[in-house]
């Protein structure tokens, strides 16, 4: 079932601090939705109000075109919450605590037993219904806090930050895990880690300074790339200096450490453009050295 949310001229205020304004959207769903920005853009205030925990100061949300500002019951019944930090009850067993959380949906007692039972081995994790929380790696809580979002099979699903604390390996599981889901669902990844979202966004949002300065695809960010990221050996180059530092990096060429740099020009003469990777494009947007 397809499902869309919108975003009109949605805005949000703290005392006399405006955190965004006027931030307009549609997200749709059939693909994955990552939400870009830097630490106190403003992202989890956005989840908050899309999660209809928080109620914006200006503009509407809509879900299938009814406003969940004003009426936020059938937001909540389709919604899958994953939050940064999934909530950790140590002496209950993985089958308990889905339990627990079912009962919070109201979901009814005769669905509940099969629906821990798919998830936990949708979330690779069959066998451990029995095992207390405390027992578990910080990926593996992960793991649960995503069976108890998907518990009642939501159309959204809303995850902030989801991979923090994970080691690599759970990571890419959890991306390929959401990345699936996205096929049926509108899912959105709120984060600043740009490899959290790079191999599985089909839409990407970037908040930054109160707005979104980009939405689009990927792709099209790293098309409007092209051209800004030249690569050198580092003999070349002296010191980097503060203002640029974030726009340069070290990587390892065949003959040596190699400089990329994000640029309209540089000076070296053996520079030469190369192409540039998602979180390049990102960091190049957002210090306006990349116009979009
Ligand atoms: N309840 C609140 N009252 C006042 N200011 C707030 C409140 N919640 C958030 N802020 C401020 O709003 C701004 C945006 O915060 P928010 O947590 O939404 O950013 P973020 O993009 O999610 O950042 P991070 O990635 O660090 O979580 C910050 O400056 C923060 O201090």
């Amino acid at each position: 079932m397809q499902v869309e949310i919108q975003l009109d001229n949605l805005g949000m205020k703290f005392g006399q601090i405006q955190i965004f304004s006027e931030l307009n959207a549609t997200l749709k769903s059939g693909g994955l939705i990552g939400l870009l920005g830097p630490n106190g853009a403003g992202k989890s205030t956005l989840i908050k109000i899309l999660t209809t925990l928080v109620k914006p100061t200006s503009g509407d949300v809509r879900f299938d075109g009814q406003s969940i500002v004003r009426k936020p019951g059938r937001m909540r019944q389709v919604l899958g919450y994953l939050p940064q930090q999934v909530p950790f009850y140590p002496n209950l067993t993985a089958d308990e605590y889905l339990a627990y959380i079912a009962n919070i949906k109201g979901m009814s007692h005769r669905d509940v037993q099969t629906q821990i039972h798919a998830l936990l081995e949708k979330v690779n994790l069959e066998n451990t219904g029995n095992k207390q929380l405390k027992d578990f790696s910080g990926g593996m809580q992960q793991r649960i806090g995503i069976a108890a979002t998907l518990l009642n099979d939501p159309l959204v699903i809303i995850a902030d930050e989801p991979s923090t604390g994970l080691d690599p390996e759970e990571r890419v599981a959890l991306r390929n895990l959401l990345a699936e889901l996205a096929r049926e669902r509108l899912v959105i990844i709120s984060t600043h880690i740009v490899s959290d979202i790079e191999a599985i966004a089909d839409d990407l949002l970037i908040l930054n300074q109160g707005h979104f300065m980009y939405h689009g695809s990927p792709n099209e960010l790293l098309r409007r790339s092209d051209g800004y990221v030249w690569e050198y050996p580092m003999s070349e180059r002296g010191q980097v200096s503060n203002d640029e530092a974030s726009l340069v990096s070290l990587v390892q060429g065949i003959d040596g450490i190699n400089v990329r740099q994000i640029a309209a020009q540089v000076g070296q003469s053996d520079a030469h453009l190369v192409v540039p990777t998602l979180e390049e494009a990102y960091i190049g947007a957002l210090n306006g050295v990349i116009p979009l």
